[in-house]
């Protein structure tokens, strides 16, 4: 299949390289013409994969090959989704017909849309087309062909199906999910959690403190996604636990990184600088606060880790408020 990947950091590159391998005919878009140009002339590997490109896979910072493509993959950060998708709708292209597919972790600030929602706003008519790839997938580890099970979400099934099959191999196997909500949902909270995570490691705390905030997490995580229409069932699955644990705990994990850098007393500008990548987790604080409070729902973790990021307030402190709280029931 022809298929356009938008978004030459390390997911989309590392998704780029799979389809390749998998025998379709891919090209990869990047943002920045200049990097577009040394990822092409293999002057640089892209963002923190590690591995090189296949040979033959073609970096470009032109949209052109969409035109013709059959199906379009999506791996920018969350923040970036709007603003693309005009660019593409104002410069001619049309994704009907196309399959379409997100891997991108996140939920819009300010209007708190999903991925496909936010394509679907600007694209009309193409929900149904959309597919959600998420789940547990670290590009260090897929780009090194080390075994992974993801999800593949869609309203029908055939979507899914359709996503699925493009993927399926023998170091990346696919789950079909029509529960499109509870996945995006899932993979854009779990992002908070692992902030939380990572300050426990910059503060030297232990295995017990990270288990709870993953338990406690998958409780604030899960009310969210029911409250927004996602299914319960869901958050148990790969892309709601499965992301969940392995964001919290890898050595990979961006937005661990940056929740450890605070830990150890940095400012998130020092943080975020440091790391020279997207950690979504950062806006999607923001977008799960507002969520919390939109449906006045009560998320511990996320309203803590919301004002150490964005009200200066002490990590320590943070994780005492939590401690403290009027206990109640699990
Ligand atoms: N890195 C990983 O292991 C995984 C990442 N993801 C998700 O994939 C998405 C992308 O993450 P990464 O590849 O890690 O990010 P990255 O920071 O490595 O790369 C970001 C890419 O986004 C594009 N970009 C930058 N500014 C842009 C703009 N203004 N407009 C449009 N595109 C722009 C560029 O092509 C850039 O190469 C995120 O939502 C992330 O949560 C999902 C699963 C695994
Ligand atoms: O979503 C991911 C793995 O499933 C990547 O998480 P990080 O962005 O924290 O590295």
């Amino acid at each position: 299949m022809k298929i356009t990947v938008l978004g030459a950091g390390s997911w989309g590159a590392t998704l780029a390289a799979l389809l390749f391998e998998n025998g379709h005919n891919v090209t990869l878009w990047e943002f920045n013409a200049k990097r577009a140009k040394d990822l092409q002339d293999r002057k640089m590997k892209p963002f923190n994969a590690g591995t090189d490109l296949p040979s033959e896979l073609v970096v470009t910072n032109s949209i052109k090959s969409l035109k013709n493509s059959e199906a379009v993959l999506f791996a920018i950060p969350s923040q970036y989704m709007r603003s693309l998708c005009l660019y593409l709708k104002n410069n001619g292209i049309s994704l009907d017909g196309k399959l379409i597919i997100s891997a991108t972790k996140g939920i819009e600030n300010k209007t708190l849309l999903r991925m496909s929602e936010v394509i679907s706003e600007i694209f009309k008519g193409v929900y149904e087309n959309i597919a959600v790839l998420s789940g547990p997938s670290h590009a260090e580890e897929v780009c090194r062909k080390m075994p992974t099970a993801v999800t593949s979400a869609a309203l029908n099934l055939e979507t899914a199906e359709r996503c699925r099959m493009l993927f399926m191999n023998k170091y990346f196997r696919v789950y079909n999910q029509n529960d499109i909500i509870g996945v995006e949902i899932g993979a854009a909270l779990k992002n908070v959690f692992a902030i939380a995570s990572g300050i426990a490691d910059g503060l030297k705390y232990g295995d017990n403190t990270k288990v709870a905030i993953v338990t406690r997490g998958l409780k604030e995580l899960s009310k969210a996604g029911v409250a927004l229409g996602g299914k319960e069932r869901t958050f148990y699955g790969l892309s709601g636990v499965g992301d969940l644990m392995v964001t919290c705990f890898s050595k990979h994990s961006r937005n661990r990184a940056v929740g450890q850098a605070i830990g150890e007393g940095k400012t998130l500008a020092e943080a975020e600088k440091s790391l020279g990548m997207v950690a979504e987790g950062i806006k999607n604080t923001i977008s799960a606060y507002e969520i919390g409070k939109k449906l006045n729902i009560e998320l511990p973790i996320v309203n803590e880790i919301y004002a150490v990021l964005f009200e200066g307030k002490n990590p320590l402190e943070a994780i005492n408020g939590l401690m403290t709280r009027c206990p109640g029931h699990e």
